[in-house]
């Protein structure tokens, strides 16, 4: 059997949001701390022993979380266009983080949004 890593680091940001066509309250302006569980999965182990630095994983994380903390995510792309969702913001953490972090021996597998304590959302494209 192949080896397999899978690596976690966790961070967060502050922004809000309002749910268009929403039937209910989260159709208005509110906010969440939002919580984002960033998943790397990894085939080999470099000469320290290292799948990938979670400090590198952790930055590529925090550098989107910076672009979204402390916004109006409705004003920002892709959030003008898509309901920024739990969802959709997973998934557009997920793309972005892929873009950049993956390579021969590391791959983004999933991104988890939670919007509250008690909901999140796992967004992952390939789980085998
Ligand atoms: N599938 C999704 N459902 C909901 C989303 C979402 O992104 N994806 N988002 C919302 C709203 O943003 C809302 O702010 C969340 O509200 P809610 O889950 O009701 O949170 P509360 O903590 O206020 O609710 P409790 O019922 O007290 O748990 C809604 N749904
Ligand atoms: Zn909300």
């Amino acid at each position: 059997m192949a080896a397999c890593y899978t690596l976690k680091i966790v961070t967060d940001f502050a922004s809000a949001h309002t749910l268009r066509e929403y039937p209910g309250a989260c159709a208005r302006m509110h906010g969440h701390n939002w919580k984002v569980e960033t998943e790397v999965r990894a085939s080999s182990l470099d000469k320290m022993g290292m799948g990938v630095d979670f400090k590198v994983i952790k930055q590529a994380t925090r550098d989107i979380a910076a672009k979204l903390d402390h916004r109006y995510l409705n004003d920002l792309e892709p959030f003008t266009d898509i309901n920024p969702t739990a969802e959709n913001i997973a998934a557009y953490f997920y793309q972005e983080l892929s873009a950049q972090l993956n390579n021969e021996s590391i791959r983004v597998h999933a991104v988890t949004l939670w919007e509250t304590e008690r909901a999140c959302v796992r967004y992952a494209e390939d789980e085998s």
